[in-house]
């Protein structure tokens, strides 16, 4: 198999640290930079501050970017302007953003992975949701995450109701008089779904779409425990960019 150079941003961070295991313990990829804004990262190779200076030394075959919304967004926009793949597991992306990015990964024949979720378990509880969708049409989300994430609710999350609404119609959910005393109460909103987002420590990365029916509750459950539990599906964004001409949002679209 051709080696993959690839670049790392963010490689101090919770996901970071485990995608600079997985590069390294790659035999097909080789680790050539990394990108740290406070030059504290210590993987055995150059530390840059910026993309741009990493870019300036040497180009990756990849870039594989968690970082932060802002950033993450910046870093993808400033790798596919350089004509580098992108692997972007950072979430919190507004829609028009992704549609700039891949409109400019389209323009430049370019490939870009953004996948919300690299589990391949949280990839099926979405399928398995949206197939489940056509027969309980009434749907609540709730994701539960560790009190360190930035975005809500989670990318996760966003992409499962965009997936229901594929094969969905938009529903007005619960009474069409109910009223929230306490605002909030019912959660944030896309297409009639009510999506709830829970912020706790001890918790990983964790989401619950439940579907309710006459007399019946539908629930399909995902639980990450562990970072390397997003660790498969990395490997497998890095080498399937290496044959898009595109940008992917979303691992279910690259997976068998
Ligand atoms: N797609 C998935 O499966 C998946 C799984 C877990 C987390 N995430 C997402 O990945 C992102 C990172 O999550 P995390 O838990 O590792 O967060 P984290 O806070 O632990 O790590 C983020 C890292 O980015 C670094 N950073 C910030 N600005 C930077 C810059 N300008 N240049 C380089 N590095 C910079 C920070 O120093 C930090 O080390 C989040 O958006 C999160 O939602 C996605
Ligand atoms: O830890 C996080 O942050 C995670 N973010 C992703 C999301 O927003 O869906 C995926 C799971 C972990």
């Amino acid at each position: 198999m051709e080696m993959i150079k690839v670049s790392i941003a963010g490689p101090r961070g919770r996901m970071g640290k485990e995608a600079v295991t997985l590069v390294e313990e790659t035999n097909h990829f080789e680790l050539v930079s990394v990108i740290d804004h406070k030059q504290e990262a210590s993987a055995g190779v150059p530390v840059f501050a910026s993309l741009e200076e990493c870019f300036a030394h040497e180009l990756p075959d990849v870039l594989i970017d968690l970082t932060t919304p802002e950033v993450g967004y910046t870093h993808t926009k400033t790798a596919l302007e350089h004509g580098v793949r992108s692997v972007v597991g950072t979430t919190g992306f507004t829609a028009e953003q992704l549609e700039e990015l891949k409109t400019l990964a389209e323009d430049k024949g370019i490939g870009c992975i953004i996948a919300p979720n690299f589990a391949i378990g949280a990839v099926l509880m979405m399928k398995f949701s949206q197939m489940a969708s056509k027969y309980f049409p009434d749907i609540e989300i709730l994701e539960l995450h560790h009190d360190q994430k930035l975005d809500a609710p989670s990318g996760t999350a966003v992409k499962t109701a965009e997936m229901i609404r594929e094969v969905r119609e938009s529903k007005e959910q619960g009474h069409p008089d109910e009223k929230e005393t306490l605002q909030g109460a019912r959660g944030a909103e896309m297409d009639g779904i009510h999506i709830h987002s829970v912020r706790l420590p001890g918790l990983v990365a964790h989401q619950q779409v439940m579907l309710g029916g006459e007399g019946e509750l539908l629930t399909i459950r995902h639980d990450s425990f562990h970072r390397k539990s997003f660790m498969s599906g990395v490997k497998v964004c890095v080498e399937t960019v290496m044959e898009l001409k595109t940008l992917v949002y979303g691992l279910e679209n690259i997976l068998e």
